[in-house]
């Protein structure tokens, strides 16, 4: 079997709400980081369909017992945010994910020449075997920022077809250049947008995700 780069929108009114709240550009920043809360819970919700792991328990209501799918939670789950702009979907997606452990990096993108460099790196030597990651990172553009966090994620063990990323607006050439490197990855996004400007700022995109949610 080929494994190929799945990338799912889910269709659903919540999200295509909030994606619409956080593209207008009269949405001040108040706003635009309650939408991105939102669009962080339902996306992760959606992500980890066939990916938290779960075990066949027996539980006793108070009448019977009966059979239980339950969380397993001795199978280890990080969450990945990207600085800035992934912090703004990480607390929901640790709502859903309490029993998640956090590892921050922080990318940022050389305003000229757009290529990500990395100023905080919190990840550990080396994942468990068997982690899954959820990545949170609201813009995928040039892709410079996801190919960089996935490089140093795999060389610390960690495997493609357990990690999830889930961003706001994704663009093809990023969505490209993860096809090539890391099939059996899979991204959920609010929208696949037309493409990158010679800016580097996704069309029509929301404007700059960190800028909007961090009111600078
Ligand atoms: O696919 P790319 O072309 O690499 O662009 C995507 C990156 O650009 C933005 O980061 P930015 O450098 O603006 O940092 P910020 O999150 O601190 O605003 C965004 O948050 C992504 O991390
Ligand atoms: O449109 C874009 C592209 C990269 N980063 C952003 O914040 N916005
Ligand atoms: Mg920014």
């Amino acid at each position: 079997m080929t494994l190929q780069l799945r990338v799912y929108v889910p269709p659903h009114p919540l999200i295509q709400h909030w994606l619409g709240v956080a593209r207008d550009a009269d949405t001040p920043s108040v706003l635009f980081k309650s939408a991105m809360t939102e669009l962080g819970r339902w996306l992760t919700y959606e992500a980890v369909r066939e990916w938290l792991p779960t075990e066949e328990l027996t539980v006793q209501t108070p009448l019977a017992t009966c059979p239980a799918t339950m969380i397993n939670p001795t199978v280890p789950i990080a969450i990945v945010p990207i600085l800035r702009a992934g912090l703004a979907l990480l607390e929901s997606a640790q709502t859903v994910l309490p029993l998640a452990s956090i590892y921050h990096l922080g990318l940022v993108r050389n305003e000229e020449t757009l290529e990500a460099s990395c100023y905080l790196n919190k990840l550990p030597a080396q994942f468990p075997p068997g982690t899954r990651v959820l990545i949170t990172e609201p813009m995928l553009a040039t892709g410079g920022s996801i190919m960089m966090t996935m490089s140093e994620l795999t060389k610390r063990g960690v495997d493609p077809a357990l990690t999830r990323i889930i961003s706001i607006v994704a663009a093809p050439p990023a969505l490209q250049k993860l096809s090539v490197a890391y099939p059996g990855l899979v991204v959920y996004t609010a929208t696949i947008d037309e493409g990158v400007n010679s800016q580097g700022f996704i069309v029509p995109g929301l404007g700059d995700a960190g800028d909007r949610t961090f009111g600078t």
